[in-house]
């Protein structure tokens, strides 16, 4: 598998909580408050993202938002090249979507396509009202019109450059690097 070289760290585990307590307080704020609110993760790092959202949601307003999670693989050659195909594996949301407002988590948005696979396996479940997207990084190289509602953080990237997002629940670590992908 390649490996990341040269990698500098973009976020700490504080920078990482700061950004998610952000983003928790800015849905509220922008839905004016949890109803009809559900919180959908794509896995895999976006289904820790999204229960530390709806943990911190519950710690500011006292209500569980209800989490889904979509699992997409993006099948390609290199991350280098923009050449892949997401691929809905399964769906996992209990509730009824219709006339939710849905928000879907990711660790990273970079061309868009995995979101658009999320928003196609969305629409075929239900008709929500809204759909909004949550990102911890943003590297930018958007090939489709496709943008976030909230943002951890900007990292304006090269296209040879790949972010690592690492989290407990997931990995050895907490932190997000920028680096290049050896051959
Ligand atoms: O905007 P895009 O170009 O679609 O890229 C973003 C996607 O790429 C990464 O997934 P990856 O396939 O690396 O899987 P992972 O979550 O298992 O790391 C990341 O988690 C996003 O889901
Ligand atoms: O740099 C990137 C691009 C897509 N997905 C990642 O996790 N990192």
């Amino acid at each position: 598998m390649a490996q990341l070289i040269e990698k500098t760290v973009v976020m700490d585990a504080q920078a990482i909580q700061r950004a998610l307590t952000r983003i928790a307080h800015e849905i509220v704020e922008k839905n004016k408050g949890t109803k009809d609110l559900i919180i959908v993760g794509i896995r895999r790092r976006g289904v820790p993202l999204a229960e530390r959202l709806s943990k911190i949601i519950n710690d500011i307003e006292g209500v569980k938002v209800p989490i889904g999670i979509l699992d997409i693989t993006l099948y390609r050659d290199d991350l280098s090249h923009m050449s892949y195909q997401p691929l809905i594996q399964e769906t996992q949301i209990s509730e009824d979507i219709t006339n939710k407002t849905l928000v879907l988590v990711d660790d990273v948005l970079y061309t868009g396509r995995t979101i658009r696979a999320a928003l196609d396996a969305l629409i075929d479940l239900g008709r929500p009202k809204k759909i909004q997207l949550a990102v911890l990084i943003d590297r930018g190289h958007r090939e489709l019109p496709i943008r976030a509602d909230y943002v951890g953080k900007n990292v304006p990237t090269a296209t040879r450059e790949a972010i690592e997002v690492r989290l407990l629940d997931t990995d050895d670590c907490e932190k997000v690097f920028i680096g290049e992908y050896t051959k």
